[in-house]
């Protein structure tokens, strides 16, 4: 569904990110993962089409793309909540009732309709936002930091929404959490390059490691948490290798 093949961009002269090769399957949700800076949101916003590539090439087999930003309010731009939401759906000719009936229902924001997109809570905007996508009905969504400002109930709903949606999802997130639970395949990134690609169980079950969450932290190393804490100090992947095959060796 996206082939990213040797993308290379930068906002000034040098590359935020470099030759980034990246394959995401239809209805598959992708999590794009990594610290801070480490190109993210770049990358989301080419696979967007937001951005032009200074060098190679995003290919997406679908007409439509839609993204929700890191920040709500760069998207909410309605008198109300309906309106905002209404507003792909129309954008696309597609049923305005029905799209936007179904969206608000699957980001619980039908009580808020008449409202001021701009006075509602973080939270409320977040769900708008999502809502606002998903109601053009998007073969791709492009979501930045989803879960950003949404309470345990609505992550949790958030996740159902996109396992069930019959669609590609990719998502930039720092909720290892939500990327374990809800996404099929993980992206690590790491200052503009992607260190590691795969399914979630697979980098786990690589590494031996059995639970929750995985960061990287610091640059270049490759941090699990187990069920009840960080590895500490981190591992490299090199040394988390070395690790298991000591252990599998007995000694
Ligand atoms: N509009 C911009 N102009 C110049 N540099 C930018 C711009 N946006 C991002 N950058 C730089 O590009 C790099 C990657 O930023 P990006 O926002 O893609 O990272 P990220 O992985 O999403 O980070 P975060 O986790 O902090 O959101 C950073 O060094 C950032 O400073």
């Amino acid at each position: 569904m996206i082939d990213v093949r040797d993308l290379t961009f930068g906002y000034g002269e040098t590359p935020v990110l470099t030759d980034v090769d990246l394959h995401v399957d239809a209805d598959e949700t992708f999590a794009l993962m990594g610290p801070n800076g480490a190109g993210k949101t770049t990358l989301l916003k080419c696979i967007a089409e937001l951005y032009e590539p200074d060098d190679g090439r995003v290919e997406i087999a679908a007409e439509t793309v839609g993204f929700a930003p890191e920040r709500p309010d760069d998207a909410l731009f309605a008198a109300s909540v309906e309106e905002e939401v209404a507003f792909f759906a129309r954008n696309r000719d597609l049923d305005v009732g029905t799209r936007v009936a179904a969206a608000m229902e699957e980001m619980n924001v039908a009580h808020l309709s008449d409202r001021v997109p701009q006075t509602l809570s973080a939270g409320e905007k977040r769900r708008v936002s999502l809502a606002a996508v998903l109601s053009g009905d998007p073969a791709v969504v492009a979501l930045d930091e989803p879960t950003s400002g949404l309470d345990a109930r609505h992550v949790a709903a958030l996740g159902a929404t996109v396992q069930s949606l019959d669609r590609t999802v990719v998502l930039a997130t720092h909720d290892a959490d939500f990327a374990l639970r809800y996404a099929d395949r993980v992206a690590l990134l790491d200052r503009g390059t992607v260190l590691r690609t795969g399914p979630v169980d697979a980098l786990l079950a690589d590494h031996d490691v059995d639970y929750a969450s995985i960061g990287i932290r610091p640059p270049g190393a490759i941090r699990f948490a187990r069920r009840h804490g960080w590895d500490d100090p981190p591992l490299t992947v090199t040394e988390a290798a070395a690790r298991r095959d000591a252990e599998e060796s007995g000694e």
